[in-house]
């Protein structure tokens, strides 16, 4: 066995009222406390001595090994340890044993051990075998867990996530550092220097860098718990039932503090956890005040992002006491409940305490977060890595959520409600964007579909009529005054809607979708709601496609419009206000009008039987047909499409799917252009779109509604976005 051996000296006063053991090395102390021999040796000696008995408790050391070769009796000392520092072979040749030599099975190296009257004291030469030091806890244990959690959320992580996490270590950085010197310098905690890069201060260096891993392993954690919900349907609007939720802890944490406070004396066994409580106690309340509510809406998800974490560096930080890296001094601690074998209460409940801090940290900025993207009107400032953005969080983060107006989120629920009847696909791809852009995407898709299906589902042509008249009022209204086409505003601003019309004649989902669009129309451009509309006139007046430029025209209408609304969307909502000046602007949103058109063609490839059996209606080239005028007849009048026969259905379909295919080909590469966050996001969503293509192609016969199953849906996504998204982000 290869064996680091060192040299060290130990010294065990025997106290008079009792037989303690008090260390003055505590490396050397760590060896006493490995060795069952030595132990055993030292309370028989101190019985036989002085009539008392030794209490000392034992730890079994895997990496330590130890032979006693000589240990000094009665007056007779052993003072010579620079004889033991060369190594064990040299010590036993030079001095035969004495008497008392014990033969320890289980050790390598040589200890002697001599006794001074009342003071008994060791001379170890003790080695270290395959011992892990500070750094390599790091190396083996938290860091890698960081490297796989990076990639995991790699497709997740934007400038706003990266601030976040940057903010809550440099807090928990300065606020932790102080908390662990001034332990350190109590002697709550020791640590074997021969396993340390080196000491700033009290605390060893590593001890620095755990406090930053610590926030980031936790926070990439809580990331990938917390973010599958929407802000707003974490906000509690109930006041009396938020006042108690937020005065209630706060309470409990104030006399905590307090508490904490009186019992954190030095040396006494309270003063780890006294310690813990009153520094951390008043830092929890103050986060508690403005995102308590929002953290017990979110209790199970931030549960797990405080819970999983806490166990995992319990763990490791049990396997590092055993290895002797750190050791916490018993008399500083209760001593009374150990939660596993060597790790006691407070060392678990310190690293329980500082992840809810990490994670209710993280509940802070989202909760402001969440407050700045619903109300947009009260808080303009997009995100931005300057003052004024930084002061509105703040005041968005102290701000109440139940004085601020409910029918906003109310509006928002009808608009996920919608989405979630109406489209799986897009739901599910909803949540691979950040919650800005993921609740303006569901706005406008509720938008879009309620209008859609106003025409779709309105058999009465006169009502069809008069409600594609009030949502061409309505747009009209919202973008009265653009200059062009394109032109957009940066700040939100009151609009002037005489809503009292459209509450008369709409359904209050459809006012809802109105109201939540008017509040994120200020960034949105006109010309893509106008031809949407053109989209909508289409349909309305039973137009028919001829060749494959209508087919584009009207593609473009209806979802290359959308795909440019996106784009906006994206560019807006992104963490990244450099999007405003983006050079190839004019590029980009005519690939995502292709990008729209290619979905479409999917879409119409797929619902060449349902369009024609439920609406009538035929989006087919009349260009591709035989028969015009039969084929018309059988698809719009008689809704029979199946008598046009499989074989033709498929050869429909088939072209259109190649027009796709062209579109998507020539659009795709344009996703270089999107904000970097987006664009794993934007390419798992069409390509998950796009599957329905081999739903359909892979069909012997044409498919009625051709559908991905769920577990297709999450390969594709997963690749898009893990896989063949790195051509786009790097
Ligand atoms: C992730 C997410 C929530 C996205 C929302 C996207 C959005 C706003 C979609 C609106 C959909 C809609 C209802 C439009 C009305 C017209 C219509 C029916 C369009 C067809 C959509 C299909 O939806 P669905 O399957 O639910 O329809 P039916 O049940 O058949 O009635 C469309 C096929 C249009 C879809 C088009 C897009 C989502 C645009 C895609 C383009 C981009 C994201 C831009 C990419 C950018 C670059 C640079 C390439």
């Amino acid at each position: 066995m290869a064996l680091d051996t060192s040299v060290c000296f130990i010294k065990l006063e025997l106290v008079n009222d009792g037989l303690e053991v008090v260390d003055e090395f505590d490396v050397a102390l760590h060896v006493v406390r490995a060795l069952d021999a030595i132990k055993t040796m030292i309370v028989e000696r101190i019985e036989r001595e002085c009539g008392g008995s030794g209490d000392i408790n034992t730890y079994m050391s895997d990496n330590i090994v130890v032979e006693i070769l000589q240990i000094g009796s009665g007056g007779d000392v052993v003072d010579r340890p620079e004889d033991l520092q060369d190594t064990a072979e040299v010590q036993a040749e030079d001095d035969p044993l004495p008497s008392e030599y014990i033969d320890s099975d289980d050790v390598d190296c040589p200890v002697a051990i001599r006794e001074l009257g009342e003071e008994v004291s060791v001379l170890a030469v003790f080695g270290f075998c395959n011992m892990l030091t500070y750094k390599d806890v790091h190396l083996l244990y938290t860091l890698p867990v960081i490297g796989v959690l990076s990639l995991i959320t790699r497709p997740f992580i934007n400038r706003s996530e990266i601030f976040k996490i940057a903010f809550i270590s440099a807090i928990a950085y300065v606020y932790i550092t102080t908390l662990d010197n001034y332990i350190f310098f109590k002697g709550g905690w020791s640590y074997v220097p021969e396993k340390m890069l080196g000491v700033i201060g009290y605390v060893p260096i590593e001890e620095y860098m755990f406090f930053v891993i610590q926030t980031v392993l936790t926070s990439l954690w809580a990331l990938l718990c917390v973010r599958w919900s929407t802000p707003c349907l974490n906000f509690n609007y109930d006041k009396h039932s938020y006042q108690l939720i937020r005065w209630i802890p706060i309470t409990f944490l104030a006399i905590a503090t307090v508490v904490g406070y009186i019992i954190a004396i030095p040396g006494q066994s309270t003063f780890y956890l006294g310690c813990v409580l009153w520094w951390v106690s008043p830092v929890v309340i103050f986060m508690w005040y403005g995102a308590g509510n929002f953290f017990v809406k979110k209790i199970i998800p931030c549960s797990f992002a405080i819970v999983v974490p806490t166990l995992y560096l319990c763990w490791v930080d049990q396997l590092a006491l055993k290895q002797n890296i750190w050791h916490i001094n018993e008399k500083i601690m209760l001593n009374i409940i150990y939660v596993i074998e060597d790790l006691p209460l407070e060392e678990a409940f310190f690293f329980f305490i500082s992840n809810v801090i990490v994670v209710l940290a993280g509940t802070c900025f989202d909760k402001a977060r969440g407050m700045i993207e619903t109300y947009t009107l009260e808080y303009p400032q997009r995100f931005s890595i300057n003052w004024a953005f930084i002061r509105q969080m703040f005041w968005a983060f102290v701000t109440s959520e139940y004085n601020m107006l409910q029918i906003v989120t109310g509006d928002i629920k009808e608009s996920i409600a919608i989405i979630a009847i109406a489209s799986k696909s897009f739901t599910a791809a909803s949540f691979l964007f950040q919650s800005g852009i993921r609740l303006d995407l569901i706005i406008l898709y509720s938008f879009c579909r309620v209008t859609d299906d106003m025409i779709d589902n309105e058999f009465d042509v006169e009502k069809k009529k008069r409600k594609f008249e009030l949502t061409n009022n309505f747009i009209n209204e919202l973008f009265h005054d653009r200059k062009s086409d394109y032109d957009v505003g940066t700040k939100p601003q009151k609009l002037n809607i005489d809503w009292t019309t459209y509450e008369s004649e709409l359904t209050d989902v459809e006012m809802s979708c109105f109201r939540a669009l008017s509040r994120i129309a200020f960034y949105l451009p006109r010309k893509p709601f106008e031809e949407l509309l053109a989209g909508y006139k289409w349909d309305i007046e039973g137009r028919l496609i001829k060749n494959e430029d209508d087919l584009l025209l009207y593609s473009t209408y209806v979802a290359g419009s959308v795909g440019a609304l996106c784009v906006y969307v994206m560019m807006y909502r992104c963490d990244n206000d450099k999007f405003e000046l983006v050079e190839n602007y004019d590029y980009v949103i005519k690939k995502a009008y292709q990008m729209g058109q290619a979905l479409q063609l999917v879409n119409i490839a797929r619902d060449i039987v349902t369009d024609s059996e439920t609406l009538g209606r035929c989006y087919i080239p009349t260009e591709y047909m035989d028969d015009e005028d039969e084929e018309v007849k059988i698809l719009c009048q008689e809704k029979k499409p199946r008598s046009l026969g499989d074989k033709k259905l498929k050869k429909y379909s088939t072209r259109m799917i190649h027009l796709a295919n062209k579109q998507q080909l020539e659009s795709v590469d344009a996703i270089k252009c999107l904000p970097r966050e987006t664009r794993g996001s934007v390419l798992a969503t069409t390509d998950i779109y796009r599957g329905l293509v081999s739903a359909i192609q892979s069909s012997p016969t044409y498919p009625a509604r051709a559908s991905l199953s769920k577990w297709n849906k999450i390969v594709i996504g997963l690749y898009s976005l893990y896989i063949k998204s790195i051509k786009y982000v790097i």
